[in-house]
């Protein structure tokens, strides 16, 4: 550690002696805290990232939009235009990448919540589902249903590792849940936990922002930390030692995520991409997606806050959106690939400037929660590696079946516990409506298969855990019976229907 003299004089250096001002009114405990929490600082990158943070703030990267082209829709892969012999040839090659162990998924869970207005980490969120299950479980059963759906077709023993991103605000809430709930029943050894870096939030001045007398305010550096998070805590290198080739990245709040999904992996592999992004048509101009599109003829995510409107409601001779194709945030990538991301391009990701309400202390020492932006974060993206690919595909995928994201509180129009619910509810009535069954309220009416797959008003109280079913197979124990709801379908109740 350093002494205070010689951080003192480096924080000189680098422009931000305020740090340190109310040093004197510090308790021997809070001093050693900070003393240890500065001297992690790389105090040549701290001047740069302020300096850099306050430029870009200043004179915002100018527009890209007169540089955009959408994707041509022939390069664009899709579920709804494939037949079924090809949708059955990429599920049987990605279940075949599955069975040799060449898969891993990769979950980016750092993020802090803020607009669910939750402490905790978003996949310990429980939207209200029959079954009470958190965004975690629901994915960890997915991976688990996989493993299995592999092994029956190929008679192999089959591990899908799980990559977690965490934050310094996720990683230890993360851990205890999933330890408390005995790792979902996956093995443990095959769930690995690592942090992404954090950096300092910067006032439009270049100052780092204090957000204790003794504690500087600190963010994580975006989903796109991810590179730089996977060299510091060697995860490539625990990809090659497993022999995992392919990696499917996601976020964490989309409750309908197919965990490896072998139809985009397998998609991407007979494709030879070296990574892919999944996308659905956007439901309308201005939804919080980013378009996959092209800038300066290469394909690449433009975020939705960076997207001018006029760009975003253009519209084709059919009156389709001209940039429809919007991210779902699900990523394939060869590890290869990520090898040379990790060892020649993360310098040059771009930094993403997001001005922020950052609660701080001011230079009398009051407390102070803004009311309006005062705070730079910068944000690294994780698409923002695409640009760098050499065969780079997209895969555009039904929204019903794959996209419904968990960002905003009750209350809200979109994106919400309760439309993610919905979502994954109506779904699994579809799937026991097309098995053949029928769905009955408490009362023995039976419920119209319409109201069974209804979109945003309540859905038929009907859940069918992924530990049955991860895309709608394996459900012919529905045939022909009427089922009472609420109903959640879980092993044993299929168990006990099969054996009727
Ligand atoms: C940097 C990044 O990955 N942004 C993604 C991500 O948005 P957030 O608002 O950051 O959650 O998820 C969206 C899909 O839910 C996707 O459309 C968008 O491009």
């Amino acid at each position: 550690m350093h002494s205070l003299e010689q951080l003192k004089q480096s924080l000189e250096g680098a422009g931000q002696a305020h740090i340190l001002q109310f040093w004197p009114e510090l308790s021997d405990l809070e001093r050693d805290a900070f003393l240890q929490d500065l001297s992690q600082l790389d105090m040549t990158r701290l001047r740069e990232h302020c300096e850099g943070a306050a430029r870009a703030a200043a004179a915002p990267s100018g527009s890209l939009d007169q540089h955009l082209e959408p994707v041509p829709p022939a390069s664009i892969g899709s579920v709804r235009k494939s037949d079924s012999k090809a949708l059955t040839e990429w599920e049987h090659e990605g279940l075949l990448q599955i069975s040799q162990n060449r898969v891993g998924v990769l979950l980016l869970a750092g993020g802090q919540g803020t607009r669910l207005n939750v402490q905790y980490p978003k996949g310990m969120y429980n939207v209200g589902l029959p079954s009470s299950k958190t965004l975690y479980q629901i994915q960890a059963e997915r991976i688990h249903k996989i493993q299995q759906l592999t092994d029956r077709k190929y008679g192999s023993k089959s591990t899908v590792p799980w990559y977690i991103m965490t934050s310094e605000f996720t990683l230890a809430p993360t851990e205890k849940f999933f330890k408390e709930n005995h790792y979902f029943g996956l093995e443990p050894s095959d769930i690995v936990m690592f942090e992404q870096r954090m950096i300092p939030a910067v006032t439009f001045d270049g100052k780092v922002i204090l957000q204790g007398k003794g504690k500087i305010a600190m963010a994580p550096d975006g989903n796109g930390g991810l590179y730089q998070a996977l060299v510091d805590n060697k995860v490539l290198e625990d990809m090659k030692k497993r022999g995992v080739e392919y990696l499917h990245v996601y976020c964490v709040d989309n409750i309908l995520v197919k965990m490896a999904d072998p139809v985009f992996v397998g998609f991407c592999v007979s494709k030879g991409a070296d990574c892919g992004a999944k996308v659905v048509e956007k439901a309308c101009p201005a939804e919080a997606v980013g378009v996959v599109c092209r800038v300066r003829g290469v394909s690449q995510v433009v975020e939705y806050s960076e997207i001018q409107q006029e760009t975003a409601e253009l519209r084709g001779a059919g009156g389709e959106l001209v940039y429809n194709a919007g991210n779902i945030c699900n990523h394939f990538f060869t590890r290869a690939f990520l090898q040379d991301v990790a060892e020649t391009f993360e310098g040059q990701l771009k930094q993403h400037v997001a001005l922020k309400k950052v609660p701080y202390v001011d230079s009398c020492g009051n407390q102070v929660k803004p009311t309006k932006p005062n705070g730079i974060k910068m944000e690294k993206f994780v698409f923002d590696v695409f640009p760098f690919s050499r065969n780079f595909v997209a895969f555009e995928v039904v929204r019903e079946d794959e996209f419904s994201p968990l960002k905003n509180a009750d209350g809200a129009a979109t994106d919400t516990p309760t439309t993610a619910r919905n979502s994954l509810l109506t779904q699994h009535c579809r799937w026991a409506t097309a098995a053949g069954a029928a769905l009955c309220d408490e009362h023995g009416n039976t419920l119209p298969a319409a109201s069974a797959s209804a979109g945003d008003s309540a859905p038929v109280q009907c859940e069918i855990s992924p530990l049955v079913s991860y895309f709608g197979e394996g459900l012919e124990m529905l045939k022909g019976r009427t089922l009472q709801t609420p109903l959640i379908l879980d092993e044993e109740k299929a168990k006990e229907l099969q054996a009727q």
